[in-house]
């Protein structure tokens, strides 16, 4: 396994300029999480590492050897790459046995010790080896993909939505699965995601991508509690946005006077407040009066629907699923912790504060 870095990446189809300057470092034995909307270039990213395509300027370097950007681009081929796409892709008429060991020479195919292996460390069955992939469930074929594209010893593996075909509640233990077996392989690994709790959950590090660019890189921590910016701390998770007047380290903003961890003095802002920031007190406890409106139970937690007494913005605090308020009566509610400042021109329309 090796380090993998881009650096000053650019490609466009035609006139459209689809990746744009990206500068990227995935450390050795590391996952890599490339999170961002539909069509901003992930997919693209991932090619041109593979080697599927070119980039048209710029240079990728698996370790110390450049693989595109000087002299002839290294082919697919001899870039060592394991890739696993969003559906498996998994042969059908073969066996999974088969299918894992597909790429390996005939003799390690034939000694079946390297199969076990790769099914033990995807957390597969070693009795599943001979059975087809219809018979398999969703997730079970994304292990096998994974134990596919493991099996070669890659230098680098890249994962393009691997579990978007997978319902909620496989995709998480897949996720977690697959990342351990990635870990445990020392794998250096790039995942493509546009699911934020993935990317936040499974990687090591995430690089926030938009419109072509890279816009944060950064650890999950990183990127939920020091967003680069308003459309990145609401890409990662809910957000309340308030307007706000920031003075001596604080803002004033509708839930009250909060502090906050940068911004300048005397400007106005935009204040972000994670919805599990705001707690609901019973009578008032440093907090602003507010009604509840409504209540929705998660078990684990619950999402209450507030509006800030008399006529202030509606917001949405998560609160435990114990501690639930009875919607038209009166609670306080209380930011704890720092809330984020932006300042209010990178905030968007009026119609976008205050909500979840
Ligand atoms: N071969 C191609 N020719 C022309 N345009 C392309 C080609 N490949 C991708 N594009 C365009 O480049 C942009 C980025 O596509 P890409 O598939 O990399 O995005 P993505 O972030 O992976 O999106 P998704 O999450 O929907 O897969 C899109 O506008 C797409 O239409």
């Amino acid at each position: 396994m090796t380090s993998l870095t881009l650096s000053g990446i650019a490609k466009s189809f035609g006139s459209t300029r689809v990746l744009d300057g990206i500068d990227l470092h995935v450390p050795e034995h590391s996952l890599t999480a490339v999170l961002g909307p539909s069509g901003c270039g992930k997919t693209t990213l991932l090619r041109l590492i593979a080697g599927f395509a070119d980039p048209d300027r710029g240079t990728i370097t698996f370790g110390d050897r450049i693989v595109a950007g000087q002299g002839r681009p290294v082919p697919a081929r001899r870039r060592r790459v394991g890739y696993v796409p969003q559906e498996g892709a998994l042969f059908p008429h073969r066996t999974v046995g088969a299918n894992i060991t597909f790429g390996l020479p005939r003799r390690a195919r034939r000694a079946g010790r390297r199969l076990h292996e790769l099914l033990d460390l995807v957390g597969l069955d070693r009795g599943l080896a001979a059975r087809y992939p219809h018979e398999l469930s969703g997730g079970q074929q994304q292990r096998v993909a994974l134990a596919r594209a493991l099996a070669p010893e890659p230098s680098v593996v890249l994962l393009d939505e691997p579990f978007s075909s997978l319902d909620a509640g496989l995709r998480e233990g897949t996720g977690r699965a697959v990342a351990a077996a990635l870990q445990a392989s020392g794998a250096t690994a790039v995942l493509v995601t546009h699911d934020q709790a993935e990317a936040l959950s499974l990687a090591d590090q995430v690089a926030v991508m938009r419109e072509g660019r890279l816009v944060q890189l950064d650890t999950p921590r990183g990127v939920y509690t020091r967003p680069h910016d308003v459309e990145v701390a609401r890409f990662v998770g809910d957000a309340v946005l308030l307007p706000a007047r920031i003075r001596d380290g604080r803002a004033e903003c509708a839930l009250g006077v909060l502090p906050v961890r940068e911004g300048d003095d005397g400007h106005s802002a935009q204040v972000l407040v994670r919805p599990e920031q705001i707690r609901l007190h019973r009578v008032p406890a440093g907090g602003v009066p507010a009604r509840v409106d409504e209540v929705s139970y998660y078990g684990h937690d619950a999402a209450v629907r507030l509006t800030v007494l008399p006529d202030g913005p509606k917001m949405t605090a998560r609160v435990p699923g114990d501690e639930l308020p009875t919607p038209g009566t009166t609670v306080h509610a209380a930011v704890e912790g720092e809330a984020l400042a932006f300042p209010s021109e990178a905030a968007g329309s009026p119609a976008e504060t205050a909500t979840v």
